[in-house]
């Protein structure tokens, strides 16, 4: 794979803060807050395809290895209230993590493991990425799932579901199954984000100071979340986030 550049951002400059001071009074009706996700996991589990299938709905033709991080964002509406996911898609090569390892932890809200379902070694490494979690000290009540990609591959599949849910249970956290290559699939990625949402909902976010005067940041697409997430099949959420304000 070729490798793509550090640190990109997907969000257009031109969303920065305006001096007509109208504009400043709609900012501040507007604001909307910001969670940040970390999707974490071996190199090549799919997490690059996973965020950008759910931040612009494809499946990317050609994907480079991650060097250090690369941002994605999508907004949603969750029971009426704009909220904007900051998806860090990190770098699976150690050689590649290394420098950029604090900043992925730092304020983080939550957590999306990610495995290849077709390759065992990626779901055993899972507990060194549990690990290195604990060892950033992120706050044990920040939401965590876990996501075993590639489940368009059927013939390969390697890594049982009943070992993975007995794994999933054991750390407490969901598991989802998914696909990001899958056309059909990817309403449960937006499923398995959504789920994060709702979770999220009630925690203590960063705040965006970068509303246009349209009330949404430009390059950032909106959805609404018709129904709740119980009703969707999810999992009932209950996470209360008391993570400080993000300084990065
Ligand atoms: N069949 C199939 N292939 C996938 C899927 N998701 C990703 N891939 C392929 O897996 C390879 C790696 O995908 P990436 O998304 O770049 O993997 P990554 O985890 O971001 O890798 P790093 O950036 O090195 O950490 C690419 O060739 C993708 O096309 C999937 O759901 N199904």
């Amino acid at each position: 794979m070729e490798e793509k550049n550090m640190m990109t951002e997907t969000h257009s400059a031109s969303n920065s803060p305006s001096k007509d001071p109208s504009v400043t009074v709609i900012e501040k009706q507007t604001q909307r807050r910001i969670f940040k996700i970390i999707v974490i996991g071996d190199s090549n589990v799919g997490k690059t395809c996973l965020t950008y299938r759910f931040c612009t709905g494809k499946f990317p033709d050609k994907t480079e290895a991650t060097i250090g991080v690369d941002f994605r964002e999508r907004t949603v509406d969750v029971d009426g209230e704009q909220i904007k996911l900051q998806l860090w898609d990190t770098a699976g090569q150690e050689r590649f993590r290394k420098s950029m390892v604090q900043h992925y932890y730092r304020n983080v809200h939550a957590v999306v493991f990610v495995y290849d379902v077709t390759k065992m070694s990626s779901f055993e490494n899972m507990p060194g990425w549990i690990e290195e979690c604990d060892r950033h000290n992120l706050n044990l009540e920040i939401p965590r799932i876990l996501v075993g990609n590639k489940c368009d591959m059927t013939d390969k599949v390697a890594v049982n579901t009943n070992l993975a849910q007995k794994f999933a249970d054991s750390h407490t956290m969901p598991l989802f199954e998914t696909s990001a290559k899958d056309e059909e699939k990817a309403n449960h990625i937006d499923a398995i984000f959504l789920t994060l949402a709702h979770k999220l909902k009630n925690s203590k976010p960063m705040m965006s100071p970068f509303v246009g005067p349209g009330g949404y940041p430009n390059n950032v697409q909106v959805v609404t979340v018709g129904k709740s997430p119980e009703s969707r099949g999810l999992q009932k959420m209950s996470t209360e986030d008391k993570q400080d304000q993000c300084s990065c």
